[in-house]
Parts: structure tokens; sequence; C-alpha cells
């Protein structure tokens, strides 16, 4: 009998469940607008009560005659239904069950999950009958405010604890529901009133601030500095307004330096979309409140979101006093050598017949921008076939002409200046623009010619060609683009894979290994020097870059900020293989190197991963010092639109790395070009050298790390592979660690197999099947699991052994 019992009790429960859950399209419209209306009805008639109630009060009584008129806007049912939930109830808190039921209808309309619904029941009836006592504790019983159940339970409690007890259980009541529904702590309430404070103290600082200067003549910012400094010429052309054509007088742009040492502030790294072109294509992600999207609400409610970097939180970022301060940064002005130059270019633009209206100069730290605007009537290719004459009257090496410059209406002269200043990496990283850019790989290159920090995004590039003679600044470019994701990457969120044939210019990077680099398993470096190692690491990361293309699509995401966004909002399960992905930059030193002796199987990987990782966080940088054609083929140009050119030695490489001249008329020591398709911007590379970048990894390396670099997937080269064949001699060399895997698990899945071994998602479907093959896993069975065949590992360990 007594086991009868729950069964009978269980049973009629289910039924009832069911159809709760199986409600037809037709149904849910038909109670979904059932419960809306009477949600708005019951509104009307507790708003009508308000004002009609105390008159309909007599006509309660009598409800079942017809002559009896009440005033309720709703007539005799909705003053009968207010009394009940207002008067008889729970006074005007009862306005909340006609939200709720309101809500209630919203929900089953728009087919949303019912477990917030039934949350907001939970806490709208606590809520009720808190208000209803607060009012009650203030109003009589035949008051409308707290309802007959407010007064009821305020005589009650005053009966056993008094007024001041019962205040006080009210004001607890409150702390609790604030504690558990908003998370309100003692701490959060006391950094509210310190924020607060601090804003208050803020605001009347910037009041002050803003009546005692009314123009900031200390800008810190470079960019208004210069802007100013471009009003200003603008000024004091506008003073002189006759255009000399014998006589132009340069106006000189002073950019301000900023040399105030700012202290480096990280900001939250943020996840956004990305509008960028993309491989995979997926089904459109429904975003409707399926019942993992409110798991994932619900785990993010309480556990907050994902933090990637938590396992090293205590990370602290390379200050910015690692790096060098140099006597000769910031901006001298000779004007001297500005009036000598500028009386040369007229001079010799004179000789030609070439007449000038206006002439202005822009000062860079290598090169000073000469901008000239010709009389009109002048051809511009008359002036752009000047050049060597203009570079043999100057006398100066690294002329360049750009007519017209993009945009300007103006045609540029950039004339070497005779002393040249050294662009720090410490005032690129300590820049504004770097510190304040929300980019996703943010790399300071150096400054513009008019000394404007050059910040890009190497995930929007988004693969970098470097190239440049020998001793120009490349290396010294590679650290500025190394320093700079150092500067403001976590170590979850970036990894390295650093290739350096020449074994020496990236060694030094070997001491952050377990934070920032990637590697193969079973490796003893990181850095990688041999050849056969760099073709099993390209090859591996074609496998990682497979894997991660087969868990966005499984995630129904198109690239890697949309994959993390949702793994950080917890909606991706990391027990169906997913994880949070951190970008993947490969540096490789000197690509000309390797192309030389491997060739294709160098080459076929590094165009694939350029043609096909950006989507999924991988980004190539290749850099050579023999930027001939064999070396920077069609393939790998066409997929690297982003290049730099250091200086070359001549006009033909300079093609062969921009596709235009230039390159060879640059002055060397860090003096680049840059481009990205289509503008082509001078720039002063940062200079960080040798001792800084010992000093950021020492600092880095010294921290606590991840016990081992990142493992990228195991690459088993085309003669190691294994074939589907039954042969126990055939099969793989982790076979038996894969049923190990699998027999714990008790789940027959390859993702799981990639996941547990690392292994590429070809080589986990080949263990399968062998796995399949030897009697473990079962057949395929769609998208479910494979069922697995053994209990346990000591059955494991017979099934094997018997084979033998
Ligand atoms: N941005 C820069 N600012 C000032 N000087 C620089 C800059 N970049 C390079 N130099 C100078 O040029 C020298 C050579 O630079 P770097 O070692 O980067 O050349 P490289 O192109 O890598 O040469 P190699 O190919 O032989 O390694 C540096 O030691 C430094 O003195």
């Amino acid at each position: 009998m007594a086991k009868s019992k729950p069964k009978t009790k269980k049973e009629p429960r289910k039924k009832l469940k069911a159809p709760s859950f199986k409600l037809s399209s037709q149904q849910k419209l038909v109670l979904g607008s059932f419960l809306v209306i009477v949600g708005l009805l019951l509104f009307i008639a507790f708003v009508s009560f308000l004002f009609t109630g105390e008159i309909d009060q007599s006509a309660l009584s009598d409800f079942t005659s017809r002559e009896v008129k009440t005033q309720n806007w709703l007539s005799k049912s909705g003053a009968w239904l207010s009394d009940f939930f207002i008067q008889r109830g729970f006074g005007v808190a009862s306005f909340i069950f006609s939200g709720l039921i309101f809500l209630s209808g919203v929900y089953v309309l728009m087919n949303i999950a019912t477990t917030k619904l039934r949350r907001h029941w939970f806490w709208g009836m606590l809520i009720i009958i808190w208000l209803s006592i607060l009012f009650g504790f203030f109003g009589n019983k035949n008051d409308i405010l707290g309802g007959v159940v407010g007064f009821e339970i305020n005589s009650f409690l005053q009966d056993y604890i008094g007024k001041i007890g019962t205040a006080l259980l009210l004001l607890f009541g409150l702390i609790t529901y604030l504690a558990i529904r908003f998370k309100v702590t003692f701490e959060s309430i006391t950094n509210l009133f310190k924020s607060a404070k601090k804003d208050i103290k803020d605001e009347l600082q910037d009041m002050k601030d803003d009546v005692v200067v009314p123009f900031d003549n200390s800008l810190s910012d470079e960019a208004e500095a210069i802007k100013t400094a471009h009003e200003l010429a603008l000024e004091t052309k506008k003073q002189e307004p006759k255009p000399l054509v014998t006589e132009p007088k340069p106006v000189v742009t002073k950019p301000k330096i900023e040399t105030a040492p700012l202290e480096v502030k990280l900001p939250e790294p943020e996840i956004e979309e990305e509008p960028e072109a993309l491989e995979i294509k997926v089904e459109e992600v429904v975003e409707e409140g399926s019942e993992n999207d409110n798991l994932a609400n619900k785990l993010v409610e309480d556990f907050g979101q994902f933090d990637p970097t938590l396992e090293l939180s205590k990370y602290q970022y390379p200050p910015l006093d690692l790096l060098k301060k140099y006597d000769t940064e910031g901006i001298t002005i000779n004007q001297e050598e500005l009036e000598e130059n500028k009386n040369k270019i007229v001079d010799t633009l004179n000789n030609y017949k070439i007449g000038i209206s206006s002439i202005k100069a822009t000062i860079g730290p290598t090169v000073t921008l000469y901008e000239i605007v010709p009389e009109a009537g002048i051809r511009i290719s008359k002036i752009k076939n000047l050049e060597d004459d203009i570079a043999l009257s100057l006398s100066a090496l690294g002329i360049r002409i750009i007519a017209p410059i993009p945009g300007k209406g103006t045609i540029g002269i950039e004339v070497p200046n005779k002393n040249s200043t050294i662009v720090s990496m410490r005032s690129v990283i300590a820049s504004k623009k770097f510190q304040a850019s929300e980019m996703h790989l943010p790399i300071a290159l150096g400054k513009t010619i008019s000394n404007e920090t050059f910040v890009v995004d190497l995930a929007k590039m988004p693969h970098l060609l470097m190239a440049g003679a020998t001793g120009q600044g490349k290396s010294v470019g590679l650290n500025a683009v190394l320093t700079s994701l150092l500067y403001k990457k976590h170590p979850a969120e970036v990894k390295f894979v650093l290739v350096d044939p020449k074994k020496v210019e990236l060694t030094l990077f070997n001491k952050i290994e377990r934070h920032y680099l990637a590697k193969l398993p079973d490796e003893a470096d990181a850095i990688i020097t041999d050849n056969t190692k760099v073709i099993h690491t390209l090859n591996s990361l074609c496998i990682e870059m497979d894997n991660r293309y087969e868990m966005l699509k499984n995630a129904l995401c198109r690239n890697i900020a949309e994959y993390n966004a949702k793994f950080k909002a917890r909606k991706l399960n990391p027990n169906d293989g997913h994880q949070y992905l951190p970008y993947i930059v490969l540096v490789v030193d000197e690509f000309a190197d390797l192309i030389m002796t491997a060739g294709k199987e160098v080459e076929t990987p590094v165009a694939r991963l350029a043609q096909l990782a950006r989507a999924i966080g991988i980004h190539l940088i290749i850099a050579t010092q023999r930027p001939s054609v064999n070396v920077i083929t069609g393939i790998i140009k066409a997929n690297f639109p982003a290049r730099i050119a250091f200086r070359v030695s001549s006009k033909i490489d300079s093609r062969t790395i921009l596709d235009a001249g230039g390159a060879d008329q640059l002055i060397g020591r860090g003096d680049m070009l840059y481009t990205q398709g289509n503008d082509m911007i001078r720039i002063q590379c940062a200079f960080v050298d040798t001792p800084e970048v010992e000093k950021i990894v020492d600092f880095i390396g010294a921290q606590k790390a991840y016990p081992d670099a990142y493992l990228l997937p195991e690459y088993v080269g085309e003669e190691s592979g294994t074939s589907l064949d039954i042969d126990i001699s055939d099969r793989d060399k982790l076979f038996k660690d894969a049923a190990v895997v699998i027999v714990t698990a008790q789940q027959g899945s390859a993702s799981l197999l990639q996941r547990k071994l690392k292994l590429g998602y070809n080589r986990a479907g080949r263990i399968i099947d062998q796995l399949e093959a030897a009697g473990i896993v079962g057949p395929f069975e769609g998208s479910k699991a494979r069922q697995v065949l053994i209990t346990d590992l000591i059955a494991l360990d017979q099934h094997l052994e018997n084979e033998i």
C-alpha cells in the first residue's frame, strides 16, 4: 500500500504538467492574449477602484441583483474583484498582480521559457506581502493602502514584537531582498558612496578648471596639439594673405610632444562584433529564450561572466618604467635648415618654371614634409619627375615626392631632417591613442610624419608582411609589435608562435614561454629554429585552425570574437569541447631562409593559414630581408594586404613589397612605409632595444605562469599516418590512450579525444574508427556520441590483452 501511494500521486502530476509545455502555437496565442487581457482588465478595475471604491461599497452586497448599479469602469465584476484584491486582500500592492498576469501573457505569447517567469512570480508575491505589511503599518483596518491582509499581519506582529520590532522586521525584509535579488553587499554600498563622493569632487574640480583656464594650452594629446598648430598656421596665413611666388614663407607646425609619464592603465578586454569578411557560413542564430540560454543566464547570474584571466588573475602588466626615455627624443626645430630647404625647393622648381602659390612645412621625427600648392596650370607629373633634381639640389638622401597627397590637394616633398629624433617605444605605448584603444590586437608601430602615434589592429590587417634590407630596423619593428601586444594583452588572450631561423633574434622571449608562447606537445623549446619543426608547427596550426572552425561551427558563431563572447556568457558548454580561444600570432623572423630550404612545404600551409585563419584568430607576421619574387610569391602577396617596407636597396624590391616604389628612398633606422592595400603612410618605427625587451620579459617571466606553454595540436607527418585497417600493428600511437579516455568518460566522441589528447579532427576520427574495429565503441550514430562497449578500465585491459 505504502508503495503504491506515491505512484498514484506522481502519475496524475506528470499528466497535468505535460500539456503546459506542449501547447500548440494557436493555444499559446489564445492563452497568452487571455492573460494579457485579464492583466489589463484588472489594472483598469484597480485604477477605477481608487476613485469609485467607496461609492461601490454598498452595491457589493447585492452582487446578483441586476438593478443595483456600480460606478467601477468594469462595472460589478470590476468592483467585486478590486474589493477582493485591494480592500480585503493586499491593498494597493495588488496592482502588482495585474502586472504579473500581464507579464505571464507576454511570456506565453512570445514563447519565452517559464523559468524566469516563475522567478518573477516568486519575487512579485514577496513584494506584494511586504508592501502590504508596510502600508498596513501606517494604515487602519479599512484602509485600501495595506488591505485587510496588511492590517491583520501588522496587528499580529505588533502584538508580539511591538511597533519598533515590526518596523525593524520590515527593514530586514528589504535588506534580505536587495541582497538576494540584486546581489547587494556591504562593500558595494560603501563603494557606491565612495564613487559618488569622488564624482562630486571631480565635478567640482572640473568646474574650477573651467573657470580658471578657459583654453588649455598644455594639451597632452598630440593630435590635438597638432591641430592647434595647424590652426595657428592658418591664422598666420590669414595675416599674410598675399601669396608670394618668389619668396613663399614656410609656416612651421610645431607639434607638441608628450613627455609626462603616463601610468599604464588597461581597460577590461571587450569583445566587439567584427564586421569583417568571414569564411564559414552558419545558419542564423535564433536568439530565442531556449533552455540553454536560460541555463547560461542563470550561470552568469550566479557566477558572473566567464573570466579567461582568472587563472592568472594576479598577473601584472609590465609597467612603463621598463622602457627607456631618450635624450634625442622630442622634435627640435632648426629654423635655418627649414629656410634653407624651402629656398632650395623653390629655386629648383623655379628653374623648371614651376611657380608655387604657397608652401608649408610639417616637421616629423625623421623627415620634414613640405607641402606645396603649385600655381594654377602646372602639371603634377612635371613636379613628380623632378624628384632627382630636388634631391640633388638638397644634396640629401631619401627625398620622396607625393603628388598629390591623397585627400589634401597639395604636393608633398619629404626631406630628411639633418638630426633625426628617436621615437621611443615608451612614448608610443604611453600615448593616449594606444592606451585608450579598444582594438583586439593593438600595435603601436611608431609615429607618422605629423608626429601622431600610429596604432593599428593586427586582427583587422589580418596578416602582416615586413621586409627591408639588413640593418634597416626589421628586428626592432618585430620587437615593437611584440612589445605592444605584451603591454596590452593578458597571457590568456594572446599566444605567440615564434619562428626564428636566425636563432638569435627572438631567443629572449623564451622567458615568457609559459605565459605567452604556444608550442608543439613534447617540444623542449617553444621558439622554433629548426626548419623541419617549422613545417610541423605550420601544419599543426592548420589543424588548430580546422579544430577552431569546427568549434565555431558547432557554436553557430562566425568569428572568434563572437565565439569568445558567447563562451564568456556561458552559452557554450566546456563539456562539448568548447573553450576560450586566445588569439594566436605567428611570427616568422626570416621567411626567405625557410622558403629557400623548404619551398612548397612551407608556402602551402602559410598560404592556407593566410587565406583562412583570420576569422578564427590566427594572425601571421612574416619578415624577410630578401624581398624577391621567389620569396614573396604571388600567393603569399595576395593574402598579405598589410605590408611594411623598411629601406630596401632597389626600386624592384620596393615594388615586390609594396607594389610601388618608395622604399628604396627611405633613410633606414626604422624609417618605413606602411600600406594596408591603398594609401601609403610614412612612419618612423618606434625604437625598442634588446635590454628593454629583456627587462619586459624578465618582469613577466618572474610572475606566476601557466603550468605549460599553450599546446598546439600534435601533427603527425604523412609518413606516420595510420590506415583504418583492423590490423593491430597499424594502430595509431595514441590508440591505447584514446581507449582509456573513452572508457573513463564512457563517451565515444571524436571531439572528446581532440580535446583531451590535443589531436586534429582527422586523426581523432581515425582513432575512433580503430576503436570501433577493436570493439571498444559502437558504430556511428549520427549526431549522438557512439556507445562505449567496455564498462571500465579493467575490462579494457582484459579486452586488449585478449586481442594479442
Ligand atoms: N626605429 C628605430 N629607431 C632608431 N634606430 C633604429 C630603429 N630601428 C633600427 N634602428 C637602428 O638600426 C639598427 C639595426 O636594426 P635591426 O637590428 O632592427 O635591423 P634588421 O633589419 O633587423 O637587421 P638584420 O636583418 O641584419 O637583423 C639598430 O641597432 C638601431 O641602431
